[in-house]
């Protein structure tokens, strides 16, 4: 990376800003999911080890400039001192006297999380003045929210022109490990794309399909596929906005010379739960009107895993059905096995095959799961990410 990180610059006795993603799901005021947490953890770590002052500042959720309370970053401080083993300071302000009064009290090595950035209207319009306000408290800005970091918001970009700004180990790790996948890729390199939100994933294959050696298709993505090419549907989902670009893909494909992979089979069913109905067809069989297509089939599986196995780099973005339902979670399950088996390299990218792969308990046998989704998307376009490009350079 061509960006200066933690460990090209002085930090003991400085007041740092760290921005972190501390975006967790919480039920019922509990984090349901710490990893992102625990994924900062050898930034703040390499910091108080070296005598830092640590400022924490995050989002959580949506809040729309708000305070909300429920969205407040009191239960990751906690879960956060837990981790650390040793108390967390926690303020109710990510600004002002009241802030700066606790960074006063702050001893080296002391760790205080800021309230939750979002609860000024500033932060998402990536307001100048409210990126000053956050650069007063400290000597050093590090950006180590590779989640957000697809964001122009006062704490992730705009604070970067106001003080030194450099990258934190996670942002370091994750741009370094997508990075290396999408620019020398160990090869037969397989991108996986499934989940439901074609829109978002469209353009994504489009970039895949020039660098990949594989590229298959699974999840809510494929139907869009399959009507474009003449297939009945039924009730799945669609985009047919992109129909062009759907046979555009196809014959992209087939001119560059690489594996572009639909399901062959699917698994239907007349309900969305547990105890719906369901059938394996072939897709040019079509889906009968009131059915809809919710997992690839098992010829299909084990199509897909054979590749997966043969590849030395496999990059896996969207579930292959609805994995959340049982009897719709097994090509999501027989995809994750063959990443987790392959010797190849597995990133998984994407919060919700993050959370399959833990279900299933192939967590610990991925090479890199990464913490953004939509940042990592983004990346795979080859779009620049604002967090990153605010950044000193080397
Ligand atoms: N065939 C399908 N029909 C409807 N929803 C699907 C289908 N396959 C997968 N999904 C849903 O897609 C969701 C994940 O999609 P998405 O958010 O795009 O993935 P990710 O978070 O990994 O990027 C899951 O909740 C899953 O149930
Ligand atoms: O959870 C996040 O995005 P992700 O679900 O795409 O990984 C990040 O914290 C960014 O949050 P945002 O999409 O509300 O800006």
């Amino acid at each position: 990376m061509n960006k200066k990180s933690v460990r090209d610059v002085e930090v003991s006795g400085k007041v740092v800003f760290v921005r972190v993603d501390f975006n967790v799901p919480l039920e019922d005021g509990k984090i349901t999911d710490d990893t992102r947490i625990r994924a900062t953890i050898p930034t703040i770590e390499y910091l108080t080890e070296r005598g830092a002052k640590v400022l924490l500042a995050s989002h959580l959720g949506r809040p729309k400039g708000e305070v909300v309370d429920s969205m407040r970053l009191t239960p990751a401080a906690e879960r956060l001192s837990e981790l650390l083993g040793k108390p967390v300071a926690k303020a109710d302000e990510s600004i002002g006297d009241a802030v700066k009064a606790k960074i006063a009290e702050l001893k080296d090595g002391d760790v205080l999380v800021l309230e939750n950035v979002r609860f000024h209207k500033g932060e998402e319009k990536n307001d100048p003045e409210l990126a000053k306000e956050f650069a007063s408290l400290a000597d050093l800005f590090v950006n180590d929210a590779f989640g957000a970091a697809h964001r122009a918001h006062a704490s992730t970009e705009g604070i970067a022109h106001h003080l030194p700004a450099v990258s934190g180990l996670l942002m370091e790790k994750e741009l370094d490990v997508l990075g290396k996948a999408l620019s020398n890729p160990e090869r037969p390199f397989t991108a996986i794309v499934g989940g439901s939100k074609v829109k978002d994933k469209i353009d994504v294959i489009d970039n895949l399909l020039n660098i990949a050696d594989n590229v298959l298709i699974g999840g809510g993505l494929a139907y869009t596929f399959f009507k474009a090419q003449g297939y009945e549907i039924g009730q799945s989902l669609l985009d047919e906005s992109k129909f062009d670009v759907a046979l555009g893909f196809i014959e992209k494909a087939k001119k560059l010379g690489k594996n572009f992979m639909l399901p062959v089979d699917i698994v239907i069913s007349d309900d969305f739960s547990a105890s719906a109905n369901t059938k394996i067809i072939n897709v040019e069989d079509g889906i009968p009107s009131d059915w809809e297509g919710i997992d690839i089939g098992p010829k299909t599986r084990e199509l897909y895993a054979d590749v997966i196995s043969k590849s030395k780099l496999v990059v896996w973005n969207g579930p292959m059905g609805v994995f959340e339902i049982e009897p719709f979670s097994h090509g999501t399950r027989a995809v994750g096995e063959a990443c987790a088996n392959t010797a190849g390299y597995t990133v998984i990218g994407g919060g919700d095959s993050a959370a399959a792969t833990e279900k299933f308990g192939l967590a610990d046998k991925m090479d890199h799961i990464s913490t953004g989704g939509g940042a990592s998307l983004e990346f795979m376009e080859g779009k620049a990410l604002p967090g990153v490009v605010a950044l000193n350079d080397k």
